[in-house]
């Protein structure tokens, strides 16, 4: 069922997210809804942290060459740990809970990642391209770090800026 989208500058989001150790039937129904949730407000990531869970979990659907988003792409990632990275790559990263902004931010090109699979199941992954980036933003948000933290200070500032805009915008169109 869809969850609810915790969103900036809700203070959930800066929460550590805590390891998971139960791979149970709560755990499955957790990620089912996460992917639900994702899939139903045009996200290719989401992390736990998102729909309330401070947990150590996040889950992937890169859309495929063909812009197609398919279950059987779908990564779930449990207690994730990046064991190598090289290189330096820049991308315009947006986030479910940071509706309608999108900032240039700069990311390891290529990552190795430990993880478990929703049975406790211990994976190696090895990521280039959107999904590295990808695993990178949602891997932040288990350490209550958000994209538009990364922002240099001007960027911030112009973020900021537009954020309290918008806001005024929504509370005009509600009166
Ligand atoms: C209006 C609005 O908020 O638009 C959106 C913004 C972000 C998103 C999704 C962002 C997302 O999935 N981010 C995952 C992390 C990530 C960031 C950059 C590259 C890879 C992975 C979806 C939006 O909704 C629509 C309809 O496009
Ligand atoms: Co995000």
């Amino acid at each position: 069922m869809k969850l609810t989208i915790v969103e900036y500058p809700d203070k959930r989001l800066k929460e550590k997210s805590k390891s998971i150790e139960k791979f149970d039937k709560e755990l499955h129904k957790l990620l089912d809804a996460m992917y639900e949730t994702m899939v139903g407000s045009n996200g290719i990531g989401l992390a736990a942290i998102q729909v309330g869970h401070a947990k150590r979990a996040l889950i992937l659907n890169i859309p495929d060459e063909d812009d197609e988003q398919s279950i059987d792409t779908l990564i779930e990632m449990i207690n994730p740990i990046i064991t190598q990275t090289s290189g330096v790559t820049t991308y315009q990263e947006g986030c479910l809970s940071v509706p309608s902004f999108y900032e240039d931010v700069e990311r390891h090109e290529n990552i190795t990642v430990n993880y478990q699979d929703r049975d406790g199941n211990t994976k190696i992954i090895e990521a280039d391209g959107l999904l590295s980036i990808a695993i990178q933003h949602e891997m932040d948000h288990l350490e209550g770090i958000l994209f538009i933290d990364k922002l240099s200070y001007s960027r911030r500032k112009k973020f900021e800026k537009e954020y309290k805009r918008m806001q005024k915008e929504k509370k005009l169109s509600k009166s």
